[in-house]
Formats: structure tokens, sequence, C-alpha cells
């Protein structure tokens, strides 16, 4: 294929109530909308929304690069294939570095940028697949899933305006709760997880994410008080940096503990995977988050080492825009257990989320259609 013309587009994305996180609060995100045409004018779409206290490079970086990866990449001519995107791209890459996953790098930037790698190779995986006519999953696994579970996002603060986010959510098929705990105190946060367990009753399954705001001894407290509720998973119970820690405190833990800001750098990873400190893997699930581990191909490498080591792996998208979250429900249909939900419903706390796109959740599922590449028409989304 002849890449005839490489765009780059803003994205400002505004939430209708700003999210609070025990990291940060968010009331807008900010990236670009990658699209690649090619020789017969399909158009690959591929996003960047970096969020750098969750280890992507800053905004104006993923800019520059992305402004030269796409102007050097106008006229260039590639193979229809991952491995030929990659031979025609990095031609120097070691093979020791293409079995870790074929990654995409045009120009080596000096520095990690995850964010705008994720958004070029978006866009030329929904082109190569585009063009073969098949699904974008179909690139990453022959035995894709066609439905993708998805947990609901609850933002409220107060217990009852809680329970009534988790009964609607339940109320709209959503069979995974989230909650967003830590950052206040102990009882607050067991007054409002006992809200939401009380009112959607035993059988749905609830999951809590501190974003690392607990140190061991507050996590250990935390855990021995919450986990009263049947909880399914903590993303993140303690810091990021403290793998021992995170390990200890799944020892003790009623439930999975899921490493999520930990998978920050690819140092980090690597030691996440490769620890042993006895008794199996150092937490029992892995949150994978495109953006941050630089795509889609990058994450299916994680994805699959854990799986290997026996630890459960789920996609959440960053809070992205639709184009991202596409691509990341491909991702978690590949993965090889669908089993935990995908945090993928956050289009319902944009503003200007597109009203109708093939990714929304219904019942609590994401189902994809057999369209190719992403399937997402770059017309009706984006020229509104
Ligand atoms: O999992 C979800 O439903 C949404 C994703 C989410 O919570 C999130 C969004 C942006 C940054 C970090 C996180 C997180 O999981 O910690
Ligand atoms: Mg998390």
């Amino acid at each position: 294929m002849r890449i005839t013309d490489a765009t780059l587009t803003p994205l400002h994305l505004t939430l209708t109530h700003p999210l609070k996180t025990a990291r940060g609060t968010y009331a807008t995100r900010d990236g670009f909308l990658i699209r690649l045409r090619d020789e017969d004018g399909r158009v690959g779409q591929g996003e960047a929304m970096p969020l750098p206290e969750f280890g992507t490079e800053p905004l104006t970086m993923t800019h520059t690069v992305l402004r030269a990866w796409l102007s050097s990449l106008k006229g260039q001519s590639l193979e229809d294939s991952i491995e030929g995107i990659e031979a025609t791209l990095a031609p120097s890459a070691s093979e020791e570095l293409r079995q870790r996953g074929a990654r995409i790098r045009l120009i080596d930037p000096g520095e990690p940028v995850p964010a705008a790698q994720h958004g070029l190779e978006l866009a030329l995986l929904d082109l190569v697949a585009q063009r073969k006519g098949v699904p974008l999953c179909w690139l990453l696994a022959e035995e894709a899933r066609q439905e993708v579970l998805v947990n609901a996002l609850l933002g409220a603060e107060e217990p009852e305006a809680l329970a009534r986010q988790a009964r609607e959510a339940v109320d709209e098929g959503y069979q995974t709760l989230k909650v967003k705990v830590a950052g206040r105190s102990l009882d607050e946060d067991e007054a409002r997880v006992r809200a939401v367990r009380e009112a959607v009753g035993p059988r749905v399954r609830l999951r809590l994410d501190a974003n690392g705001g607990w140190s061991e001894p507050e996590a250990n407290r935390a855990l021995d008080r919450l986990g009263w509720y049947d909880l399914e998973l903590v993303e993140q119970p303690t810091s990021p940096e403290d793998l021992q820690a995170l390990w200890r405190v799944q020892r003790r833990a009623p439930c999975i503990i899921a490493a999520d800001e930990t998978l920050a750098t690819p140092a980090a990873v690597r030691t996440l995977l490769t620890m042993d400190l006895g008794g199996g893997p150092a937490v029992g699930a892995v949150v994978i988050k495109p953006m941050v581990l630089g795509g889609l191909l990058p994450s299916m490498v994680v994805a699959l080492r854990a799986a290997h080591l026996g630890m459960h792996a789920f996609v959440t998208s960053s809070i992205d825009g639709v184009v991202a979250r596409a691509g990341a429900a491909h991702l978690a249909s590949a993965l090889p257990s669908g089993e935990l939900a995908s945090g993928l419903a956050v289009g319902r706390l944009f503003a200007d989320e597109p009203r109708d796109h093939p990714y929304q959740p219904h019942g609590g599922l994401v189902r994809l259609r057999d369209m190719p590449g992403l399937g997402l028409n770059p017309d009706y989304l984006w020229d509104r």
C-alpha cells in the first residue's frame, strides 16, 4: 500500500463531571486523531491521547513526534502486513526486538512516546485490516471473540449517589461495576462500597481502584474491611514503584490484586513479569492500557506473557476517545481470556461523545461487528 495522505487532527474531549481518582481529577482530555489514506482512498484511523501521570509522554511531545512521523510517512510504500510495516519502518530492528512484539518505530525520538506510537500503530493496523477485508482483531488473534464484557465506572462521591448509579448500571445490563477508592477516609470508602453492594445484591461483580493511593498498612486495613463486601479485584492498592509491597498485599488480600500504574515503564513491566518471590506471580492480574504500553501489539505481548505466568489480564482505556476505545475493544477480544470485564464503557462520561457508533456498550457488552478494520466511518464521526 502507498500512504497518499497522513493527517493529524487535535481532539479535545470534555467530561460531563470531573472524574476524581487518588492520582488526580480529570475534567478534559486532549490528544490527536491520526488519519492515513491509501492509494485506493481507504482511511485508517488512530488516536493518541496521552496521560503523562500514567506513564505516557506529555501532549507537546506527542504532537512533535507525530508531526515528524506523519510527514515522513506521506508518499511511502509499505507492505500490507504487520511484519511488512515493521520491516519498512524499522529495518534495523533486531530479531530479539521483534520477538518482543512488532513495534513500529519510524524515527527513534530518543525517549519513550507510547501515546504517539499507539496512535500511529492503530491507524496502520486499521488500514492493513481494511485492505485485507478483516476486522482488526483478526490481525491480533485468529480466535478473537465477538463480544467484550465491559464494566461500568461509577463516578459519584456520596454513597446515595453511588447506589443510584449502581442500580442504573445494573438495569442497563452491566454485571461488573468499578468504584474509585482511596484519597478519602476508610470510613467514607466503606460507606460507599457498602452502599453499592447493598444496592445491587450479591451477584454483581464489584471492583475497586485505589490508583496507588494507599500505603501498605492502609491497603491491608482497607482490604480487611472492604473485602467483606465481596470484591472481584482491587486495582493498584499501593504505590506503583514498590513491587514487593504489592506482592505482600496480594499474599494476604481476600481478592485479586491488579497492577495498573505499575506498568507505566517497560522496565517495571519486565520486573513485574519476571520477579519470583515464591508462591506464583507477583499479583493476580495486570491492567492493560494500550495508550500507556505503546499500542495494541506491545499490549498483546504483555497480556500473553502475563497469561503464561497465570495472571489475569484485562484491558482498560485511559479515558480515551472512540477511536482508541475501538482499538482497545479489538485487543480485548483477542486476549487469551475474556473473563474479566474491560474498562471500555467510559463514553458516557464525555459531553461530546458521538451519539451513535459501533462501540457503544449494550447490556454490559461491546459487540464487535464483522466490518473491515475498526469499522469506524471517518466522516460521520468527526465531520459533524
Ligand atoms: O476501567 C475503567 O472503566 C476506566 C478506566 C480508568 O478507570 C482509568 C482511566 C484513566 C486513567 C486511569 C484509569 C485507571 O484504571 O486507573
Ligand atoms: Mg486503574
